[in-house]
């Protein structure tokens, strides 16, 4: 159990939304504008989590060296940007337990706060369209605030927003970005297993606990 927690920092991609379809089709779209050959969704996937500059500049590196990605980076970026934007949420789908999960945590009376890498303009129409936007007091996106995770800043900025000290709060995420930062910030921190480490395995991720479900981290959870 985890006993006094007040609020959960609950993260987006590969967490709540299943949206490797969405970058890997936006990718290859912006790849064919560039007259590179598609990658496969496996690879991308694998890029995803560090924001949308760190995913352009590796998917750049697939093809160029540091000189060549950098002359491309600002064609890619905005192309990328596009049609991102274009298909948002239209190939993602919403993992099992998500919705019985954040109505356990509310029935808990747990304070929610959605923090992702994913820029701020995406993430709340991907929430708004999946139905899930009314859950979550705050959004904060990888470019809401001057530095994204893992560093701990859109963590503690929660922490203030609702003024409750790090160690009352609990951050649930699919990858090492989510747990590094809530070590950092102090807060709990809870792993599911289903979503984007980098191509890495969760397990070895520094961690309260890997729970199969957002359904079964609301039953760890105790106010
Ligand atoms: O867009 C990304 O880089 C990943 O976003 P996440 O923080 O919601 O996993
Ligand atoms: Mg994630």
């Amino acid at each position: 159990m985890l006993p006094g927690i007040r609020a959960a920092i609950i993260d987006l991609d590969g967490t709540m939304i299943h949206t490797a379809p969405d970058f890997h089709v936006a990718v290859n779209r912006m790849r064919d504008e560039l007259g590179l050959p598609p990658l496969d969704i496996e690879t991308i996937t694998h890029f995803v989590g560090k924001g949308t500059e760190n995913l352009i500049r590796r998917v750049l590196a697939v093809d160029f060296d540091e000189g060549g990605a950098d002359t491309h980076f600002a064609q890619a970026l905005a192309s990328y940007l596009k049609h991102y934007l274009a298909i948002n949420g239209d190939f993602s789908s919403i993992y099992p337990g998500v919705r019985e999960g954040l109505d356990a945590l509310r029935g808990k009376g747990l304070r929610l706060a959605c923090v992702t890498n994913k820029p701020v303009d995406f993430a709340v129409p991907l929430l708004e369209k999946s139905g899930l936007r009314h859950y979550f007091e705050i959004v904060y996106g990888g470019d809401s605030l001057p530095r994204k995770k893992p560093d701990p800043l859109p963590l503690l900025q929660v922490c203030e927003d609702f003024g409750l000290p790090p160690a009352q709060v609990v951050a649930i995420g699919d990858s090492s970005n989510d747990a590094q930062a809530a070590r950092a910030a102090g807060c709990r921190v809870l792993n599911v297993p289903y979503g984007y480490n980098h191509g890495e395995s969760i397990h070895g991720v520094d961690s309260d606990g890997i729970v199969p479900t957002l359904l079964d981290a609301a039953r760890l959870i105790a106010a």
